[in-house]
């Protein structure tokens, strides 16, 4: 069987997570940890939702890609992805659309890219105060231009990914499962 990537795309708030955790949950997807700079929200686990990475620590990995966004660094290592794929053909990654792109570039078909829609930039920020994300680091998000990149679909993805709107949790459900069941033969 051909391993695989899922790639979860889409703007902050858009419910990526949501979906990787899905996809680990129903189809036992190995969930690929990244690496950021950015500090942990209260919840947030190193090792579990991110390895949290200084200045200094976050240039010594072996990175397939890496961005800024909204001022602090991520990057996802080919360690991380090979470990993945040592444990099941099938993976998953929460990667920002630049991220997204290179994967695609880098891997081709081995990626499948998702990306997320959700129209409503208030039902965005709703959710990020519901998932209790400080109001003043919701600001400071919102307003990156990260963010509003986004919002939209990028043209280097169109015809290369699904655009699927995450408005109605369980429609969600239903569309992510067609498309993972096309790669399960
Ligand atoms: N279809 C949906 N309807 C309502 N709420 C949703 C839906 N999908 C996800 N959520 C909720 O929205 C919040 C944000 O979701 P999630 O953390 O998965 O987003 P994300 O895209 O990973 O965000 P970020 O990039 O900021 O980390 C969570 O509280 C999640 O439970
Ligand atoms: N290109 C990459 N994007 C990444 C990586 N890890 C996470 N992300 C994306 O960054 C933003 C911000 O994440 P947050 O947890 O601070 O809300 C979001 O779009 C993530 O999907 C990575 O390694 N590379």
């Amino acid at each position: 069987m051909t391993n695989r990537i899922f790639v979860i795309t889409g703007a902050a708030g858009s419910g990526k997570t949501t979906v990787r955790n899905y996809l680990h949950d129903k189809f036992h997807m190995t969930q690929v940890i990244t690496h950021t700079t950015r500090k942990p929200r209260e919840n947030e686990r190193d090792g579990v939702d991110y390895y949290f990475e200084t200045q200094e620590s976050f240039p010594k990995n072996h990175y397939l890609e890496s961005v800024v966004y909204a001022g602090n660094r991520y990057g996802s290592s080919y360690e991380g992805l090979q470990t993945a794929w040592k444990k099941s053909p099938f993976a998953c990654i929460v990667l920002d659309t630049a991220g997204a792109i290179t994967y695609k570039h880098q891997l081709g078909d081995q990626a499948v890219v998702i990306y997320l829609k959700v129209g409503d930039v208030y039902e965005l920020q709703k959710r990020m105060a519901t998932r209790g994300d400080n109001s003043a680091l919701v600001t400071e998000r919102i307003h990156s231009k990260e963010y509003l990149r986004d919002l939209e679909m990028p043209e280097e993805l169109a015809g290369q990914a699904y655009e699927i709107v995450n408005t109605d949790w369980q429609k969600t459900k239903r569309k992510v499962d067609k498309v993972v069941t096309q790669y399960l033969v």
